[in-house]
């Protein structure tokens, strides 16, 4: 259990793999100076060492915060992801420690929609495999196999913001959008649900996937499904590298039966930009290969900088969790005058009498009073005057079932 109510340049806060400029900007105007800032993600052993002192920590999807790399980091308070994926958290370990974690759901969405309509242009027109072949001297003028994108059937799994985003796109440029999603949902323009994946690689002309990385959809693109792709189709994968089994694309690819793929991520990516890409899918010139920027441009990551800094300077000044990932959502005024107690526990029954006999039986009135609970943890935030904070946040620490307990002032 930690107590973090620091003043400010006592707040340590470390942010890896380059954010944006615009991340350390918005936490300076916020009055936050202590930021270690770092271009690349760091190894477990080394993150170990340096998240130990750190109050909160930003990162993108390289830097894997494990249940290990947790357990060192006794004194944080959120983690920022300045990016969509949480898959490289453990949430759970996260949660169970009181440690809140923030995203950026939207901020990439159309920058990613962008590159796969590009892509599936040029792979419908056998442009990768042109592109290469005339940068080693060879003329391939020719329309065999070059295809407009009119008229098309589009077939994207996983209809989420990603997902709609494309699927408008498409629709404007005249394909015929189809997806398979595992929840219903409302059809924006005249995309259609399907209702299994099969049906929708028996129709779609090009594929492409924008599903989360979740256990139900590691490998959940391998040798079956590319079997039910039509001959001739191409794939397309910017969501993680874990969904498709490279292995069995890359045999596919050899036996010629698709025009080509795109791929964006991939289950093992380089650490930073210095080490050497490694992949079966190098060989084949009508595969475009992209270092995982989907979500990698100007206007993105300034955006995105932004967005996950003022959620956590908005988190650490007043105890706001609007959009967190894995805690219970409370959006909180401003608390002039008063001291404000952040009380994180189990939820677990008779904690919340608990609390509230603290404050009765000590004579500390509730100025306002703030609480919700999900699954495994309750959040509830109390503001006393001001006089009767530090006394406040000494009884609730022994409260049972308490994971953590802040003060702000
Ligand atoms: N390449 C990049 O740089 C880049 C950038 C941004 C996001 N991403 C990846 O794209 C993913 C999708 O982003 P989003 O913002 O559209 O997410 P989202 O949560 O808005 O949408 C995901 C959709 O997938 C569906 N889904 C979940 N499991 C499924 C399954 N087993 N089968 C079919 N559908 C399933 C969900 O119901 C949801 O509709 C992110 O989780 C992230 O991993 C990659
Ligand atoms: O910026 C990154 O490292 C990954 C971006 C992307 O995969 C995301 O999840 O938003």
């Amino acid at each position: 259990m930690a107590n973090t109510s620091l003043d400010k340049s006592k707040i340590r806060i470390l942010l890896l793999e380059g954010v944006h400029q615009s991340a350390l900007d918005t936490l300076h105007e916020a009055g936050y100076t202590n930021i270690e800032y770092l271009k690349h993600s760091l190894a477990e052993d080394e993150l170990k060492e340096k998240i130990a002192d750190a109050h909160f920590i930003g990162i993108r999807s390289r830097t894997q915060l494990t249940e290990a790399v947790f357990e060192a980091a006794s004194k944080l308070v959120a983690v920022g992801c300045f990016c969509i994926g949480t898959n490289q958290v453990d949430l759970k370990a996260a949660t169970r420690r009181g440690v809140a974690v923030f995203n950026a759901p939207f901020s990439n969405t159309r920058s990613v929609a962008e590159l796969v309509l590009a892509q599936a242009i040029l792979l419908l027109r056998g442009i990768p495999e042109k592109n290469a072949k005339a940068h080693r001297g060879d003329w391939l003028k020719s329309a065999k196999d070059s295809y407009e994108i009119r008229g098309k059937k589009l077939g994207i799994i996983g209809y989420g913001n990603i997902g709609t985003q494309f699927s408008v796109l498409a629709e404007s440029l005249g394909m015929k959008v189809y997806f398979y999603d595992v929840v219903s949902k409302l059809s924006i323009g005249n995309a259609t649900q399907v209702n299994s994946l099969k049906e929708l690689l028996n129709i779609s002309d090009v594929v492409s996937l924008h599903v989360p990385e979740t256990p139900a959809t590691k490998y959940m693109f391998g040798p079956e499904q590319l079997a039910q792709m039509k001959p001739g189709s191409i794939l397309m994968n910017a969501s993680r590298g874990t969904v498709v089994d490279i292995e069995a694309l890359a045999e596919t690819l050899k036996s010629g039966k698709l025009l080509g793929a795109a791929i964006d991520v991939f289950p093992v990516e380089p650490k930073s930009n210095d080490e050497e890409f490694v992949s079966p899918l190098r060989e084949f010139d009508n595969v475009i290969l992209t270092p995982h920027i989907g979500g990698s441009t100007i206007e993105a990551q300034e955006n995105i900088g932004r967005e996950v800094a003022e959620k956590l300077a908005m988190y650490s000044d007043n105890g706001t969790t609007v959009s967190s990932v894995n805690f219970p959502e409370v959006a909180l005024p401003s608390h002039p005058g008063q001291h404000r107690l952040l009380h994180i526990h189990e939820n677990i029954p008779g904690v919340m009498s608990e609390i509230n006999r603290v404050f009765s039986d000590n004579g500390i009135n509730i100025c306002g009073q703030y609480l919700q609970t999900q699954e495994d943890i309750g959040y509830v935030v109390i503001d006393v005057d001001k006089a009767y904070g530090e006394l406040a946040l000494e009884k609730l620490k022994s409260v049972r079932g308490t994971i953590r307990c802040r003060v702000l002032f």
